[in-house]
């Protein structure tokens, strides 16, 4: 493997690129783990939960899935043994723990997940976090934070408000700012009439549930826009426009979910323009096909796009990378695995990419030459440095995870 890393390291050199500095720099790529491809986005409130509403759905019954906190923290840490590098863990308001409790969304406290902060800490990782707008009764009409019914938006409000309390502690208590993303599933089926109705009384809503103030330091407000949920197909409210604008006008970080547009948009495209306005982009990558259907995220142009757009822009340190997919078809630990990697890969491929020299020939109106260049790059021994960075990570390289996958589906998955 050292050999055929030694290879790739001169044939890159040829092309002005230094393999053991992208090596350096891929400690930068911290991808968040949405805890929710461990059961499906049930959570863990009472048991058997599972997911209901919220225009979102998972299929598949593949067996395995994590019933209990325990078992979602045995599945994590296989997880985290198969990744190079280092991540963060991404929790929803539903994977509290409640002590057999029925404690509702508008009674959380930190107390619940402090079991999780201490998790974390105990793996020197960070953790980010987000309000559970939906699988709720008061989630039911289909409207939530912007429902014409006060006492809905009360219950919301409450939610969100205690939310963002418990990620500052986090981000306090782990020393690295907990982003916490606002999603709600609002929207109508139909065409509705008072379409403004419900966006100012978001707008209100979010204002409210927004404004206790808190060190960026400890926690980040973002907030995700839709394109359209099932049964929500003809108004979401929180459309990208709206959110956008509430994002610029509040300093607030845009959150661009990769299922959440028209499937000729690219999310790739759009971090270079939300960036000029707000300080902070959240990306929740997937791999929507034909629709939101948070697919496992693979090695595709579109999520290459992203990557490449951060790393030549040096826009690391201001876009958080968060997933977003639950496959319950395959092996969830498997899922994981592959869809890290192949986030972790595009920015890989992002940094072996000599830019200098591809800028030099864009500037210079040297169209032909960008595009040979970049075509060229496409048969570069990228998996060479690749395996070489597993191995460097002590993490299984090549295919070599796939027996570690069986292995733990034999020996505790299928025991379940
Ligand atoms: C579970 C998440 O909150 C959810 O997937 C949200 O981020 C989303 O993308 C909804 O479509
Ligand atoms: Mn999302």
């Amino acid at each position: 493997m050292k050999k055929a890393y030694e290879l790739a390291k001169e044939q890159y050199k040829a092309l002005g690129v230094d393999t053991d500095a992208v090596l350096k720099q891929m400690d930068k790529v911290q991808i968040s783990l949405h805890c929710w491809q461990t059961d499906d986005v049930g959570g863990f409130e009472k048991p058997d939960a599972e997911l209901g509403g919220g225009g979102i759905q998972v299929t598949g019954n593949y067996p395995g899935k994590a019933t209990s906190i325990e078992e979602m923290r045995t599945d994590l840490d296989k997880v985290l043994a198969l990744l190079p590098g280092k991540q963060r863990l991404n929790l929803h308001a539903i994977y509290g723990e409640f002590g057999g409790e029925l404690v509702d969304r508008d009674q959380i406290e930190v107390k619940h997940f402090q079991g999780w902060i201490d998790w974390a800490k105990e793996r020197g990782m960070g953790l980010d976090f987000n309000p559970t707008c939906f699988s709720h009764p008061m989630a039911d009409t289909g409207f939530t934070l912007s429902s014409k019914d006060e006492s809905v938006r009360k219950f919301w409000i409450e939610h969100v408000k205690r939310c963002r309390a418990i990620s500052a502690e986090m981000g306090k208590q782990l020393g690295t700012p907990c982003v916490m993303n606002t999603w709600i599933p609002d929207g109508s089926k139909d065409e509705p009439i008072d379409r403004n109705g419900h966006r100012a009384l978001l707008k209100a809503s979010l204002d409210e549930a927004l404004s206790t103030p808190y060190s960026k330091e400890h926690m980040i407000d973002a907030v995700e826009s839709k394109l359209f949920g099932i049964g929500a197909e003809s108004m979401t409210v929180g459309s990208h426009d709206f959110y956008l604008g509430y994002a610029i006008a509040n300093s607030k970080a845009i959150c661009l979910d990769s299922g959440h547009f028209h499937l000729t948009e690219s999310v790739g495209d759009k971090i270079s323009s939300c960036l000029q306005f707000v300080d902070d982009v959240l990306l929740h990558i997937s791999r929507p096909i034909r629709w939101d259907s948070d697919h496992v995220v693979t090695f595709n142009d579109e999520v290459r796009l992203i990557a490449s757009e951060i790393v030549r822009n040096n826009y690391l340190d201001r876009v958080k990378i968060g997933l977003d997919f639950f496959d319950g078809s395959i092996n969830r630990v498997g899922a994981y695995v592959v869809g890290t990697r192949a986030a972790q890969q595009a920015f890989m491929v992002a940094m072996l990419e000599p830019t200098k020299t591809l800028r030099e020939y864009e500037e210079k109106g040297q169209y032909f030459e960008r595009l040979a260049l970049l075509e060229v790059l496409k048969t570069r021994s990228f998996g060479a440095v690749w395996d070489y960075y597993c191995q460097v990570n002590n993490v299984p390289s090549g295919d070599g995870f796939i027996a570690d996958v069986q292995k733990y589906e034999q020996a505790v998955l299928v025991k379940r």
